[in-house]
C-alpha cells in the first residue's frame, strides 16, 4: 500500500486517509470535505484494488509529497480531515496534538523561562505576590518609632534600634530603623524581593517607606526585626573564635577536645549558612556584592547566620541597580573583576528586554561568582586567625595579587615560612582529606567562571556530617563529580598538548622535532608580543570609549528608568 507523507507527518501529526482507486492502485488519499458536509464522498466506492506500489504510484507520491513539502496541497493534505470509514480517527474539534519538536520546542521555552535569575517566576513575583503583600501586610509611620541606640551610620544612612509607640506590647528594640538617602529606594526593592522569594537569606525585613521632610529632604526609612547584636565580624575579632559561635549554632554539644576537628566542624557549619543564605540570593537573581563579616549578622531567633545591608546589591532580574557608579565596594573582600558584569555589557536596557534576556545575561556574566570571591575571603579568614584583622587581610590581598590570584602559588610562597597561626590554618583545611582546602581553591580563583557556584559549593563533601570516617561510594562519586564541574578545560588542553610534546619523538610516534618548534611558538615571540600589547591596548581604550559612551547614556537615562520600580516603594501620607 502506497502511504503519502506530509508536512504535517514529518512533524509526528497524525494522518487520516481514505482508500481511493487511482492508477488500479488502492491509493490513500485525504477526505477533503467535513464530515457531514453536503459533498461528503462517504457514498463513492472503491472500483478495484491491487496491494502492490508500482513505479507510476511512487512517481506520484514523489510529486505529491514534494507539492505538500511545500505546503502546497489540498486542505486535508497539510490538516487532519479524518477518515471516512473510521470515523473515530476524525479529529475532535479542539483536539491538542502533541508533536515531538513541539514537546522540545515547549521544554525548552520552560527551561529558559525558569532559569535563574527567572523570567517567569519574576512575572509572578512582581504582579502578583509583591501586589497580593502590598494588601495584607501592616504600614507603619514615622511617628510610630521611638528611636532607641545607634547601631552603626554608614556612607548612605544611620541605623538605630527602634520600639514601636502605639503597641505597648511590643518589646523594647525589637526592631532596627536604618534612614537612607536616596539609595534607601534600592533597597527597599531588595528586601521585598528577598522576603518574597528567600526570606530566610536576610534579615526579617518589616517595611520601607519614603518620608519626605522639608528640612532634611527626602529620606527613606527602613524597618527591619532586631536580629541579635553580633555580627560575623564581632565574633571573628574575639581570641575565642570559632569557640565563641559554636554553642550558639550547633545544637548538640560537641563531645570533641578542643583542636582542628573542633574548630573546623564548627567553621564548616557557619559556611554552610553562609552558602545556603547566598544561593537563595542567587537563585533570585540578585547579587549583594558587599559580602563581609560586618555584613553578616547573627539571628538569635533562627540560630543562623543572615545577610544584611542589600545596598549595594544588584537585582538582575529586572537591571535595577545594574551600573552602581557611587558605590564603591570594599576593596578588602571584592572580587579582582570588580565589575560583575563584563564592561562590554551594555547598560542595563527596558525592563521587558532586560527581563527577557536575563538568563543569557545570567550566563554569560555569572555575576553570583562575585559574591563566591568574598564568602571565599571570609572562609580564609576563619581558618587562618592572622587574616581576621584588617591589616592582615590587605597584606594577603597584595601577596594573593602578586600570585597572580592563584592560591596554591600563594601557599608555596608562604608556606615553607609561615608563623605557627597560619600553619594551623592550612592544618585545618588539610585535615579531612583535603576537603576544606579544596573547596577554599574553588571560591578564591582569577576568573569569575572558573569559581563554583554557592549551590556547587554547598553540594561540595566538605560539608557532610562523616567528618573523618572514609569516603563513602557516594561522596567520592560527588567529589569526582565536582571536581569535574571546576576543571578549567582550557588548562587541561594546553597540558594534554604538552604531555604530547613531551612524550616523544618521531621514533615513538611522539611529535617531530618541527611539531615541537612549532609548539614551542606558542609562547609568542617578543615581536608578536609588542604587537599584541599595541592591540590589547587599542582594544583597551576602545572599550573605555565604548563604557564612558554607555555610561553618559546610562546617565541620561537613570532618571527616567529609576521612576518605574521607584512608584513601588510606599510614600507616608
Ligand atoms: N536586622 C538587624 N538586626 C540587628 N542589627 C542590625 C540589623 N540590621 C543592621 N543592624 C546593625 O546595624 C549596623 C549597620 O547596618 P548596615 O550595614 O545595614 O548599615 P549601613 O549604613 O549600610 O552601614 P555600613 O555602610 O557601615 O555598611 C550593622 O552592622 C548591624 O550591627
Amino acid at each position: 500500500m502506497a502511504t503519502v507523507t506530509t508536512v504535517g507527518a514529518t512533524l509526528g501529526l497524525q494522518k487520516s486517509t481514505i482508500s481511493t482507486p487511482f492508477l488500479g492502485k488502492k491509493l490513500k488519499i485525504k477526505y477533503p470535505y467535513p464530515q457531514n458536509s453536503k459533498n461528503s464522498i462517504s457514498n463513492s466506492k472503491p472500483l478495484s484494488t491491487i496491494s502492490s506500489a508500482t513505479p507510476e504510484l511512487v512517481v506520484v507520491d514523489l510529486v505529491h509529497n514534494l507539492f505538500v513539502g511545500v505546503g502546497v496541497g489540498l486542505p486535508c493534505t497539510v490538516m487532519e480531515c479524518g477518515d471516512i470509514i473510521y470515523r473515530s480517527t476524525l479529529p475532535r474539534s479542539n483536539a491538542l496534538t502533541i508533536t515531538a519538536p513541539g514537546v522540545i520546542l515547549a521544554l525548552g521555552t520552560l527551561s529558559y523561562l525558569w532559569a535563574t535569575p527567572g523570567v517567569a517566576p519574576g512575572f509572578w513575583d512582581m504582579f502578583v505576590l509583591a501586589f497580593v503583600e502590598r494588601i495584607f501586610r501592616p504600614t507603619f509611620r514615622k511617628d510610630d518609632f521611638q528611636l532607641g541606640k545607634k547601631l552603626g551610620e554608614g556612607a548612605f544612612g544611620v541605623v538605630n534600634k527602634v520600639s514601636l509607640t502605639k503597641k505597648p506590647g511590643s518589646k523594647e528594640g525589637d526592631l532596627v530603623l536604618k534612614r537612607a538617602s536616596e539609595y534607601g529606594a534600592v533597597e527597599i526593592w531588595m528586601n521585598e524581593r528577598v522576603r518574597r522569594a528567600c526570606a530566610n537569606s536576610c534579615a526579617d525585613f518589616v517595611y520601607g517607606f519614603l518620608e519626605k521632610s522639608s528640612k532634611k529632604g527626602d529620606e527613606y526609612w527602613l524597618i527591619w526585626r532586631f536580629e541579635g547584636d553580633t555580627t560575623l565580624a564581632d565574633f571573628m575579632l574575639s581570641k575565642e573564635f570559632p569557640y565563641n559561635v559554636e554553642a550558639m549554632i550547633l545544637k548538640e554539644a560537641q563531645d570533641l577536645p578542643k583542636g582542628l576537628e573542633r574548630e573546623n566542624r564548627i567553621i564548616q557549619t557557619i559556611m554552610r549558612q553562609l552558602l545556603f543564605a547566598l544561593d537563595g540570593l542567587h537563585s533570585t537573581g540578585i547579587v549583594h556584592r558587599d559580602i563581609k563579616p560586618q555584613n553578616i549578622i547573627f539571628s538569635e531567633g533562627s540560630r543562623t547566620f543572615k545577610i544584611i545591608d542589600l545596598g549595594a546589591a544588584t537585582d538582575l532580574r529586572v537591571g535595577i541597580n545594574y551600573i552602581p557608579k557611587e558605590f564603591l565596594l570594599d576593596p578588602r573582600y571584592s572580587a579582582p573583576e570588580q565589575y560583575i558584569m563584563s564592561t562590554q555589557t551594555p547598560s542595563a536596557p527596558s525592563v521587558p528586554v532586560a527581563a527577557a534576556l536575563s538568563p543569557v545575561l545570567w550566563q554569560m556574566n555569572l555575576p553570583d561568582r562575585f559574591d563566591i570571591y568574598s564568602t571565599g575571603l571570609i572562609f580564609l579568614q576563619m581558618a587562618f586567625p592572622p587574616l581576621r584583622t584588617d591589616s592582615g587581610l590587605i597584606q594577603f590581598n597584595r601577596q594573593l595579587k602578586r600570585c597572580g590570584y592563584d592560591l596554591v602559588a600563594w601557599r608555596n610562597n608562604v608556606e615553607p615560612r609561615a608563623s605557627p597561626d597560619l600553619r594551623k590554618g592550612f592544618e585545618l583545611l588539610d585535615s579531612d582529606g583535603g576537603k576544606g582546602w579544596e573547596l577554599l581553591t574553588s571560591m578564591v580563583r582569577y576568573k569569575a567562571r572558573q569559581r563554583t557556584s554557592a549551590k556547587q559549593a554547598l553540594a561540595h563533601p566538605y560539608f557532610d556530617r562523616e567528618g573523618l570516617l572514609a569516603l563513602s561510594v557516594m561522596q567520592n562519586l560527588r567529589l569526582q563529580l565536582f571536581r569535574a564541574t571546576q576543571k578549567d578545560y582550557s588548562e587541561a588542553a594546553n597540558w594534554v598538548t604538552s604531555r604530547m610534546a613531551k612524550s616523544g619523538t618521531k621514533q615513538d610516534g611522539g611529535f617531530t622535532e618541527a611539531q615541537l618548534q612549532e609548539l614551542r611558538e606558542i609562547q609568542p615571540s617578543k615581536k608578536v608580543r609588542s604587537q599584541r600589547n599595541a592591540l590589547a591596548l587599542a582594544l583597551r581604550l576602545q572599550r573605555k570609549l565604548v563604557k564612558t559612551l554607555n555610561e553618559s547614556m546610562d546617565e541620561i537615562t537613570r532618571r527616567s528608568k529609576s521612576v518605574w520600580w521607584s512608584r513601588w516603594i510606599p510614600r507616608e501620607e
